[in-house]
């Protein structure tokens, strides 16, 4: 079963080298206003291009294929199609036969026994482009809750200044290396009440979908690891007649929100497939040494922020459905 997802629900399709990619919404609530022009803006903050991404050119426009009607949502499932516009599979022919280190492809074989070689397939970071039109979905339902979501890079390769994270990006690439970094996200005007005490807490859903994001290593909400090395006094959300006086927690107590910011941070690994030499083995488990060519993020972290905003959405749409479904405190 799915941590989360039981009511806002949402299925992708594609692969990176296919003719498209897009999603499946079901448990939109009727009568919610949308069109394209709710998605695209988020969608243009994800799609690669820039100085600090892969230079794969795709508009990643969107298509609305169902579930609306005269501009607003008829409760039945919203696809959404990103059709695929630079895809460049030459690229990957050297690759056909070799396991990349860090990637998914020799995984992917032990599991399928098969592998679309093109890219990376269904385990390349486009799919998240179907996640993020989604979730743009998701962040429109939050709004008419006055729940917004938001989220920025605090950390590449140790580097915390927005022109050191550029520099250490830069300096990788030129190396035929790669470097990865933190991501923070935050939800801001969260009602109290979200989730539930023991299988569906709201901070296990956060952690399942943010580390179903590729190249995500870890998650942290609140204090995160730090809380490890404080003491209970320091730790803890002292209350007063207004409310809480801090927020280690993160916005999450035993499973539910308190109705504070829920903040989450991201520990992004660096780009796998890098110019560099590395050593690896092919499919005949014979040892080979490979260079990545192609078209790569040299850093991922910014091209995640989107993504985990998209995640972040999904999961507390979720929680808004099921606290309506199960008649809790009304919302
Ligand atoms: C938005 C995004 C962009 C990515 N871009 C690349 C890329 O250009 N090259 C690459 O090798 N991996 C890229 N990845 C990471 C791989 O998809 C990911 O590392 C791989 O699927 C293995 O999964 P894992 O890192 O979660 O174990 C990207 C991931 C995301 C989410
Ligand atoms: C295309 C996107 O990112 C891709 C993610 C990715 C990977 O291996 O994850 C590899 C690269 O693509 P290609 O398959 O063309 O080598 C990136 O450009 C995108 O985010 O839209």
């Amino acid at each position: 079963m799915n941590t989360f997802g039981q009511w806002f629900r949402v299925t992708t399709f594609g692969e990176s080298h296919g003719p498209a990619v897009g999603a499946v919404v079901d448990g939109v609530p009727p009568g919610l206003p949308l069109s394209e022009a709710d998605i695209q803006p988020m969608l243009d903050r994800r799609r690669p291009g820039g100085p600090l991404a892969s230079p794969r050119k795709e508009p990643d426009t969107v298509e609305i294929l169902s579930g609306v009607f005269k501009g607003r949502t008829t409760g039945t499932p919203v696809a959404l199609l990103i059709r695929n516009r630079d895809v460049r599979s030459g690229d990957y022919d050297a690759l056909r036969e070799v396991f990349r280190p860090g990637h998914a492809d020799y995984t992917y074989l032990q599991k399928y026994g098969l592998r679309d070689h093109r890219g990376g397939g269904r385990s390349s970071g486009r799919e998240t482009a179907a996640r993020v039109a989604a979730g743009a979905v998701a962040a429109k339902f939050l709004m008419t809750h006055g729940i917004g979501v938001t989220g920025r890079v605090v950390e590449v390769h140790g580097e915390r200044d927005a022109a050191a994270m550029e520099e250490a990006v830069r300096s990788a690439a030129a190396a035929g290396d790669s470097v990865g970094g933190i991501v923070e996200v935050t939800a801001a005007s969260v009602p109290t009440g979200l989730g539930s005490p023991v299988f569906g807490k709201l901070d296990a859903a956060i952690a399942a979908a943010m580390m179903g994001i590729g190249a995500v290593k870890g998650v942290e909400i609140g204090e995160g690891f730090a809380a490890a090395r404080l003491f209970g006094s320091e730790n803890n959300d002292p209350m007063d007649a207004t409310g809480f006086l801090s927020n280690h927690a993160g916005g999450v107590l035993g499973g539910i929100s308190t109705g504070q910011e829920i903040r989450v941070r991201l520990a992004v690994k660096p780009t796998p497939s890098i110019a560099m030499p590395q050593q690896t083995v092919d499919l005949r488990g014979d040892e080979v040494e490979v260079s990545i060519r192609g078209r790569h993020d040299p850093c991922i972290a910014f091209r995640l922020v989107p993504v985990a905003e998209a995640m972040l959405a999904l999961v507390l749409a979720d929680a808004l459905l099921e606290q309506r479904a199960l008649g809790g405190k009304r919302i």
